[in-house]
């Protein structure tokens, strides 16, 4: 490809995104493997400057910009070097006008910036994030596994944490394919360890997903106990068996839930958790530098409708925890309706709870839990809470 046919496929690529952004589509990652499936001529190094333009284009836009071509263009009027490429060319993209639009440059979609937890630190949700990895306690020690990655630096606070640089093609490691390791945010194992699970005891991770937490929690309990991943998404559930095999971690079960009808598949658990993980769905404001463009998914009303849902959530879990047992609740969202004011409606809603404070080497103290953020942590954003039944 030359290099302003690599600029048109980026902005065909953006116009998918943008789409699938507005229609709750399928993730950029998603799409772009697609359009490279579909052009086998496409070489590694199209894929990859193609991959960056288009990364370039969605971390440079807060707002969903209203074409592909504006999204590239906006780019393009930072970039010199890629607005020549802008040069009519036989598989290139027509010529930019002066008087045409570009996206705007930007953040944090304007709406979305009073609500956010530390309205200061917004360009570091947009920063490049490292690779970092939990070692697998069920097959090796963070010593033993060290030395078989160099580049890995350890988290301090974590004792299972190593960290590579960004990029860091770690699933090519032997490490990694002898399951020795997970690639799991430093922010994301603090959760899983706030948990506080061990063996022998019985443990629900309630949005389980394809597992991140889970196995980790299978880590820390010695695949002893009963471990039960629920989620309402079949095929994310699926994904975590793979993963539990790789992992030596086999002992744990899953529960598919019935998305407004969980209550009948999780009733036989009331009253039995030690713990109760509740890592609810949300904006995932937290994960931007992850993935840029949720921030073209999020709208006041599915912010609304997440809030919801994580109250209902939260209401369906509480019961299942025993007497003494723990609730942990967690998001990757660093907006306090999703944090903060659950937990404290939460509290105003059930008697019989009582927020207990989490010794971290990481995070603030924010209302009843703990914010982790970019900025001040350099982990992906998160807000948890760990809630003692005592009633
Ligand atoms: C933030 S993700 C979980 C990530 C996962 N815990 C990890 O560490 O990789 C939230 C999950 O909640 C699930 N979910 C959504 N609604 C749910 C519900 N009503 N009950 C249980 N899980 C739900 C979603 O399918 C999604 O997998």
């Amino acid at each position: 490809m030359t290099p302003s046919a690599r600029i048109q496929a980026a902005i065909e690529l953006l116009d998918a995104i943008i789409a699938s952004a507005r229609d709750g589509g399928p993730a950029a990652d998603t799409l772009i493997a697609r359009y490279f499936k579909e052009r086998r001529y496409a070489g590694s190094r199209d894929r990859r400057a193609v991959r960056d333009h288009v990364y370039d284009a969605v971390r440079r836009a807060a707002e969903r910009p209203s074409s592909g071509r504006a999204a590239m263009v906006g780019l393009a009027r930072e970039r010199g070097d890629l607005a020549a490429l802008f040069d009519g060319s036989a598989h290139g993209p027509a010529p930019i006008d002066a008087r045409e639009a570009g996206a705007e440059a930007g953040d944090v979609p304007q709406w979305l910036q009073p609500l956010l937890a530390e309205p200061a630190e917004q360009q570091a949700l947009l920063g490049r994030a490292p690779v970092d990895l939990r070692v697998n306690r069920l097959k090796a020690a963070r010593q033993e596994v060290a030395p078989l990655l160099p580049e890995a630096v350890p988290v301090d606070g974590l004792d299972d944490a190593l960290r590579l640089p960004e990029g860091w093609p770690v699933e090519q490691s032997d490490a990694w394919k002898q399951g020795l390791v997970e690639v799991q945010d430093a922010g994301s194992q603090l959760i899983s360890t706030a948990c506080g699970a061990g063996p022998g005891m019985t443990v629900v991770d309630l949005c389980a997903g394809a597992g991140g937490k889970t196995l980790a929690l299978a880590s820390a309990m010695g695949s002893q106990g009963t471990l039960i991943a629920a989620d309402t998404i079949r095929s994310r559930l699926a994904r975590l068996e793979p993963r539990a095999v790789r992992a030596g971690a086999t002992f744990i079960q899953t529960l598919l839930l019935d998305q407004g009808h969980e209550e009948r598949a999780v009733r036989d658990l009331h009253g039995r958790a030690d713990a109760v993980l509740v890592d609810a769905p949300c904006s995932g404001t937290g994960t931007w530098r992850r993935n840029p463009e949720a921030r073209w998914r999020l709208t006041p009303a599915r912010l609304d409708r997440l809030a919801q849902e994580q109250a209902r959530i939260l209401d369906f879990a509480a019961p299942l925890v025993a007497p003494g047992g723990a609730l942990v609740y967690a998001t990757c969202a660093l907006t306090d309706r999703e944090g903060r004011d659950q937990v404290d409606s939460f509290l105003e809603r059930h008697d019989g709870w009582t927020p207990e404070p989490v010794m971290t080497p990481m995070g603030r103290a924010h209302g009843h839990g703990i914010l982790l953020t970019p900025g001040h942590d350099a982990t992906d954003g998160f807000y948890f809470a760990r809630l003692r039944r005592t009633g």
